[in-house]
């Protein structure tokens, strides 16, 4: 589930199947190793052109499984999908405020692929923010971006006086700190690995917090390593040894439990906090060992009083089981005293000065799910957003709620505070009404200047939108604008105006400034100005390719509503359909529908640079949010575990169906794409309609659950979804064998025997959700069968092939897939 959604810096949830690099840094890939499909006569002819064509006398080879024409297309199409590529994504932005109250700054952290290398480029864009009036804004650029090669993260310090920048270790070297003040650098730190290992900075477990007064850090970084079994020539070394010596070696000791996918070799996250005098580290005391920690703040301090961290704790009963892209996690907020510095200490009399027995207090026992905490500027009150629908029902993502803790300022009184509920889970809105919550992350300081107001992105339908929440009173506003179908992202706040950026699937992202308008409606209470950036910028043939393009949000009415639906399950679902408007003849383009993964994921109406590049070579595009998916309401989603492989299949089915009753699809000309659950729809969707498919790409997809139960990080998965809410009670390590049975008839292999579609498989060999073995498995099956095949193993990749040249290359062998199949 990954995903190139742009400005969404831990964005797990939306569209992550096709549309979210996340950077990977790793050696460069190997070519394709499995070309199943290349006939040996046509091979043998382009290897005769390729000499043809070589002044130096040398024998060109084909590179395997191309053929000429194929090489043609290779070529042409390369060189465009290397321009949309390149277009830089925002990952997160900061707003600084000068003492003398003139204009602000704002500073975007960037990134691109650079594929050569085969990682992300990190880059770092300013501008200055004027308001000449407040109707008007002015932002003016920094002339050229600076490279943050080998930086894992930055974080401004509260005052913006200082920037934190963390380099995590490639090997066994220190974690490296520098606190950078405004001209020069004033601190370097290096974490030796007997400390503790790299600091987290994935976006779930991430969390790095400067205290009030900027004199300490807390971070959450992986434990140090636990000692191995040291032998020598007379065997087992008692006491072990921390030296490298050659007549020694280290055993293996006790395999560790990791949090699965994007997780593999990660060892425990812990917290811990750093003096920016001195640079001295400590280790959080008291946590329980088997509790992963994350997400870490300061909590309000109180003078003469110690200081309190609030934290995010994971426990597990026998297992970790994979939580990426995994909400349906158990999970609590903490509260533990931080550790004591002496030069903290100096002159203070602390009222609770005992060093024994640190407690830890559990702040949310009444609820089975928080995260993401934010006290408010006052420290009056704790919100945080929980996923209890997703944790009580084992879906892996449900709809979220929104919580308030009114912070008490004894601390003997925090384990028993009241959580009040701000926006509860919604089970089925009224057309037009909030839908419920769908958030991936929330702003590290999220409020707006009356200390109570929180500005959010959500998904709403097939968009992201932007909320206002008002945690006291629980007013919800949608201020992005409502007859917008694009999707907007809040970037950071500028006291109470709003950096955002909006885009749509054939609109690059814009950068958008909001501000209120007084004496206005509550409904159009939010104005938006548009504010011209370099950051997007993309090429000349880019722009002309999407100008023809255009996209609606099509409302598709359900099938077979029957009283045993609920309210909300019976609602028509969306699709968006992209298309070229200036057709020069009325034959419509070849149409490749779009399936995201999850199944509990969504498609936005953002801009993807994949899905555009397909859309400028010549498709329509139909992408489906079935029933299921996030953003329509608990009901609607709950309505498809237990019915994989049906209810969604006819989802989509009828969702092609309407674009062919409508004229928009030619019923000769489909193809099909998706990735993990959406690469279980596309390879369903070829097996019970054979004869509706031309082509299908697929990205790691769930193709035998009775296989994957037994080698997935999430095996719990394969229950809910097969078996719907009896799943997670019935879960097991050891699945009986009726159980296997049903998982094998509800999975796609079950429909191999039909299949005739020319299929193309990318696949990541380090995967652990779905292991590479079940995509192998069809594909070897299909070509058992005489189905035409393409494997492509990407042997460095894990479930999102996100790494820079195998997604370019997935990308551009799917555009050429289509191309051959679909005419
Ligand atoms: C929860 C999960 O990871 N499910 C997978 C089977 C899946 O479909 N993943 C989605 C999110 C993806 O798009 O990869």
């Amino acid at each position: 589930m990954a995903r190139e959604l742009f400005v969404t810096p831990s964005c797990w949830r939306v569209n992550f199947n096709h549309y979210f690099p996340r950077p990977r840094f790793s050696p460069l890939i190997s070519p394709p190793r499995h070309t199943l499909c290349a006939p040996s006569s046509i091979s043998r002819f382009s290897a005769s052109l390729a000499m043809d064509d070589s002044k130096a006398g040398s024998i060109k080879e084909m590179p395997l499984g191309l053929d000429t024409t194929m090489e043609e297309e290779y070529a042409s199409q390369s060189k465009l999908l290397q321009e949309f590529i390149s277009i830089s994504n925002i990952d997160k932005a900061w707003i600084f405020k000068p003492d003398d109250g003139t204009g602000s700054q704002a500073m975007f952290s960037l990134s691109q692929p650079n594929i050569l290398a085969n990682k992300r480029r990190k880059f770092i864009v300013s501008s200055y923010i004027s308001n000449e009036s407040k109707s008007s804004v002015n932002f003016r650029w920094t002339p050229f971006p600076i490279e943050m090669a080998g930086v894992s993260t930055i974080v401004p310090s509260p005052s913006g006086s200082k920037l934190l920048v963390i380099r995590n270790p490639e090997n066994e070297s220190p974690s490296k700190f520098e606190i950078w003040g405004p001209s020069q650098l004033e601190k370097e730190f290096h974490i030796p690995q007997s400390v503790h290992g790299s600091v987290y900075a994935d976006g779930w477990f991430e969390g790095v917090s400067w205290n009030f007064d900027e004199t300490l850090i807390a971070y959450v970084a992986e434990e140090p390593s636990p000692s191995k079994p040291t032998f020598n020539d007379l065997g087992y070394k008692k006491g072990g040894s921390t030296e490298k010596d050659c007549g020694s070696w280290k055993g293996q000791g006790e395999w560790e439990e990791d949090w699965g996918e994007t997780y593999a070799g990660k060892r425990q996250p812990a917290l811990f906090v750093i003096n920016t005098n001195s640079g001295e580290v400590q280790a959080v005391k008291g946590i329980e060992k088997s509790l992963s920690v994350g997400q870490v703040v300061w909590a309000p301090s109180t003078k003469g009083a110690h200081q309190y961290l609030v934290f995010v704790g994971w426990s597990y009963d026998t297992r970790k089981l994979g939580i990426k892209y995994c909400y349906n996690r158990p999970c609590a907020l903490y509260a533990v005293r931080a550790p004591l510095y002496e030069s903290e200490t100096k002159g203070l009399e602390l009222k609770d000065s005992s060093t024994e027995d640190v407690p830890v207090f559990n702040l949310t026992q009444q609820i089975t799910s928080a995260f993401f905490p934010r006290f408010s500027p006052d420290g009056k009150f704790l919100v945080f957003l929980s996923a209890r629908s997703s944790v009580d029902s084992g879906a892996h993502s449900a709809t979220d709620s929104l919580h308030r803790i009114d912070w008490p300022t004894d601390v003997k009184l925090w384990p028993s505070a009241k959580i009040v509920d701000v926006i509860p889970v919604v089970m089925c809105a009224e057309d037009g009404c909030l839908p419920g919550l769908y958030c991936s992350s929330f702003l590290s300081n999220p409020w707006l200047l009356d200390g109570c107001t929180m500005i959010i992105s959500s998904i709403w339908s097939s968009s992201q939108v932007i909320l206002s929440v008002n945690v006291l009173s629980g007013e919800v506003l949608r201020i992005s604008p409502a007859d917008s179908n694009f999707s907007w992202n809040v970037l950071t706040l500028d006291g109470d105006n709003i950096v955002a950026v909006s885009s749509s699937p054939v609109d690059v992202p814009q950068i958008k400034y909001g501000y209120i308008v007084e004496e206005a409606t509550k409904a159009a209470a939010w104005s938006w100005l548009d504010v011209p950036s370099p950051i997007f910028k993309c090429s000349e043939k880019v722009i002309s390719l999407l100008s023809p393009l255009q996209f609606s949000i099509m409302k598709i009415p359900v099938k077979d509503v029957s009283d045993s639906l609920t309210k909300g399950a019976s609602k028509p679902f969306e699709a968006i359909f992209v298309s070229s408007c200036c057709k020069e003849s009325d034959a419509c383009n070849p149409l490749i529908v779009v399936l995201h993964g999850g199944p509990h994921s969504v498609s936005i109406s953002s801009f993807s640079k994949s899905l555009a590049f397909l859309s400028s070579i010549g498709y329509n595009l139909l992408i489906v949010n079935y029933r299921g998916s996030l953003g329509f309401g608990e009901e609607a989603l709950q309505s498809l575990p237990g019915k994989v492989g049906s209810q969604d299949v006819s989802d989509v089915l009828t969702a092609i169906d309407h674009v062919i009753d409508k004229g928009l699809a030619s019923p000769s000309k489909i193809a099909v794409l998706g990735g993990s659950h959406g690469g279980f729809l596309s390879t369903h969707l070829i097996g019970q309609a054979p004869d509706k498919f031309v082509a299908a790409a697929v990205r790691n997809p769930v193709c035998n659950l009775a296989l994957m139960v037994g080698t997935t990080d999430i095996p719990d998965w394969c229950y809910v979804e097969a078996c719907g809410s009896k799943g997670k009670e019935n879960f097991t390590e050891a699945p009986p064998a009726e159980l296997l049975t049903l998982f094998h008839s509800k999975s796609p292999i079950s429909h191999l025997s039909k299949v005739k579609t020319p299929t193309i498989f990318l696949l990541g060999a380090q995967d652990l959700r779905v292991p590479v073995s079940n995509g192998l498995q069809y594909a070897r099956a299909l070509r058992e069968k005489g189905v035409e095949v393409k494997v492509i193993v990407f042997p460095n990749d894990v479930h999102g092939i996100e790494r820079p040249q195998s997604h370019f290359e997935s990308f551009l062998n799917i555009g050429v897939w289509f191309r051959k199949y679909c005419k």
